[in-house]
């Protein structure tokens, strides 16, 4: 049976954040710079709207990335190899442009004593990405996040992304990915470990 309004809540609009009025006069400012007339009809509501979806884009100042990596398991049948994430979209912004960076990542770690549910490194990989970035700190952010918490024998972080800022703009090349990596542990030191993770990471 199809839901209909007397369901309450279902078709209730979620509250929207309010925006302050320094904030709207801000993108009033930049929508004037671009060109265009913040007073016309179509862009009236857009200073609440850019605001908004800014508080979405950085949610990730709002938590602690570590939070996610606080429940742990002990008790994986003697599992003793190397655990691997690969292919996890995710959405930042650089922080020179403030312009997307899209992209995914293959997180892996090599468990000592705690794993942690699969789930919690994409968690991990979102609350440093929804910030204002460059890629190598995010790498190295979500490397040490895992490395300091689950204290695992190795992490490898391998993140491939596209930035607008240079396909959208400036050099205007779409197609080019920049790629990162921070490998720790045996990852780093031991070479034939290091090239196992890459392998199964499909590079
Ligand atoms: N290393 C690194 N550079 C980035 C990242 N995101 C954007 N950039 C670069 O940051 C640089 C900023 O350079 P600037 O010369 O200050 O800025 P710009 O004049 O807008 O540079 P162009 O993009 O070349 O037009 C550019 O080369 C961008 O491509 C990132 O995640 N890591
Ligand atoms: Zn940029």
């Amino acid at each position: 049976m199809s839901p209909t309004p007397d369901d309450g809540d279902l078709f209730e609009a979620p509250a929207k954040l309010p925006v302050p009025d320094d904030v709207q006069e801000a993108v009033r400012t930049l929508i004037r710079w671009a060109g265009d007339d913040p007073d016309r009809e179509g862009l009236l509501e857009t200073p609440k709207r850019v605001a908004r979806a800014w508080k979405e884009y950085a949610v990730g100042y709002g938590e602690d990335p570590a939070v996610h990596l606080s429940r742990t398991f002990h008790e994986v049948g003697g599992y003793d190899e190397i655990v691997l994430l690969r292919d996890i979209p995710f959405q930042s912004h650089c922080e020179h442009h403030l312009a997307p960076i899209i992209g995914k990542a293959a997180i892996a770690y090599l468990p000592s004593d705690k794993v942690v549910g699969i789930s919690k490194l994409a968690r991990v990989l979102h609350g440093y990405a929804r910030r204002l970035q460059v890629q190598e700190r995010l790498t190295a952010q979500v490397a040490d996040c895992i490395w300091e918490h689950l204290e695992p024998k190795a992490v490898a972080v391998v993140i491939e992304a596209s930035h607008s800022c240079m396909t959208a703009r400036g050099v205007n090349t779409p197609g080019v990915m920049m790629t990162t990596s921070r490998m720790m542990g045996i990852f780093r030191s031991d070479e034939r470990s290091r090239r196992e993770v890459l392998a199964l990471m499909g590079y």
